[in-house]
């Protein structure tokens, strides 16, 4: 099917139309025209490149009650994603070819968006031999993104050798940077208002100490590391100081550690609680400057549905994350861009080019250019709404901007050349794929 859009705002402020043919952008000016074609009245809004997130959790397979590859791709699809990163804690655990062999040729099936599987470090994340790395990134899935997430590879020993072998093929590991002895029973950030609260508290040494040790084993192998949701100013001086040495380091934040506090644990309202947790106000201001600056190098969802009785019960027994995908740019726009601190550009950058980067996803790096495939989304952020439940696409309500108004709506998104959001509703691309 062929797509016309007319008159998007490009991510660098100008002004144009776009045609897409056969899932490839093959035009790009004023006054395009093509007989038959879809056509997209994008006048006042922003088209960017369809989103990629590094860090997604689709849950199968093994825990189909909170999320499937078919809705999880939905929520990114309704989110403006053409492509996510599952993460390894399914059951069984993503640690042979033949896991992520089946997640990813099951997103292929459904089609809303690319799915990458992320190969898990360590055999069951049990962090104690590593898993069959080569074979995953050799098989069909051609895994480049290897993390324990929900885990940390505390041992390092077994971080070191896990660095080395991924340096090979130009992998990278993704760390969930958390000191586990640190952190026993931990339950929201340690400070003033975890002892006013009694909930045992979650240091920020416990982040930064492991970052730290990370890039300097990151430094003496000479492979690529990725930080997962980094959480403290700490972690971004760490980051910046490895940087600045020419280490191979890649960090994310995610976009409720842009926006959201501690003080929302005050109503022990299990919504805000995370892993890592909600940090101070100062700690957020923090890690927007860094990612205006570029310390930080991408958003990424940390998407993680959960079942409802696992979030509506005491904090102390609830489950730890929250879904991301469907309210991810809203987020990011409230947090970072309507105050100015980063551009649309910046914000394609971010959360597409970059992250499409560091996953070695091709067909990313140079997006709405003739030639490029048709990966896009159109969004409109002079909208203002309460974000309601009916906005959530996947299986998880677990979402801590119920009731909150958050600016900007997701009006289409194409993935492939085929559109799976339009005037802002889900569409199957399979239905559109058989009557195009
Ligand atoms: N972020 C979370 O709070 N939870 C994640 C695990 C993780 O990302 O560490 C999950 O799998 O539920
Ligand atoms: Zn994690
Ligand atoms: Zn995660």
């Amino acid at each position: 099917m062929n797509i016309l859009i007319t008159g998007a705002t490009l991510p660098d402020g100008t002004t144009s139309d776009l045609l897409v043919e056969h899932g490839v952008i093959t035009g790009r000016g004023t006054g395009l025209t093509k007989a038959g074609a879809t056509v997209i009245d994008a006048s006042g809004l922003q088209a960017l490149p369809g989103l990629v997130d590094l860090h997604t959790h689709l849950r199968e397979p093994g825990f189909e009650q909170s999320e499937t590859v078919l809705t999880g791709s939905r929520a990114a699809a309704a989110g403006g994603f053409t492509a996510v990163h599952a993460m390894a804690n399914t059951s069984p655990v993503a640690d042979t070819a033949g896991v992520v062999e089946q997640v990813a040729s099951l997103g292929e099936q459904h089609g809303y968006v690319t799915v990458r599987p992320i190969g898990a470090v360590t055999v069951g994340l049990a962090g104690e031999r590593l898993s069959e790395i080569g074979a995953m990134a050799q098989s069909r899935a051609a895994v480049r993104v290897f993390s324990d997430d929900g885990r940390c590879v505390s041992d390092a020993l077994l971080m070191r050798r896990a660095l080395e072998y991924v340096k090979t093929f130009g992998g990278v590991i993704a760390q969930h940077a958390q000191e586990p002895r640190l952190t026993e029973g931990a339950q929201m950030n340690e400070g003033v208002l975890s002892s006013e609260l009694g909930l045992p508290g979650w240091p920020a040494v416990a982040e930064e100490a492991i970052i730290a040790r990370d890039v300097l084993l990151a430094q003496h192998v000479g492979a690529r590391l990725h930080v997962c949701h980094l959480s403290t100013a700490g972690s971004v001086e760490v980051v910046r100081w490895a940087k600045a040495r020419g280490i191979a380091v890649t960090a994310e934040v995610t976009p409720h550690h842009l926006l959201l506090d501690e003080q929302l644990a005050s109503g022990y309202d299990a919504r805000f609680k995370v892993n890592p947790p909600l940090r101070r106000a100062e700690d957020v201001l923090a890690l927007r400057a860094a990612l205006a600056e570029g310390v930080i190098d991408i958003v990424a969802t940390d998407h993680a549905p959960h079942p409802v009785e696992t979030k509506e019960c005491a904090w102390q027994e609830a489950s730890f994350g929250m879904v991301g995908l469907e309210s991810a740019l809203s987020v990011v726009q409230a947090a970072v861009v309507d105050s100015g601190q980063l551009s649309w550009a910046d914000v394609a950058r971010v959360l597409s080019i970059a992250p499409a980067a560091i996953g070695r996803l091709a067909g990313y790096d140079a997006p709405l250019t003739v030639g490029a495939p048709a990966n896009l989304t159109l969004y409109d952020p002079s909208v203002r709404r309460a974000f309601g439940v009916e906005l959530l696409r996947g299986k998880g309500v677990n979402s801590p901007y119920l009731g909150r108004r958050l600016p900007g709506r997701v009006v289409a998104t194409v993935h492939r050349g085929v559109p799976t959001v339009l005037d802002g509703e889900l569409r199957a691309p399979e239905e559109v794929v058989g009557h195009g």
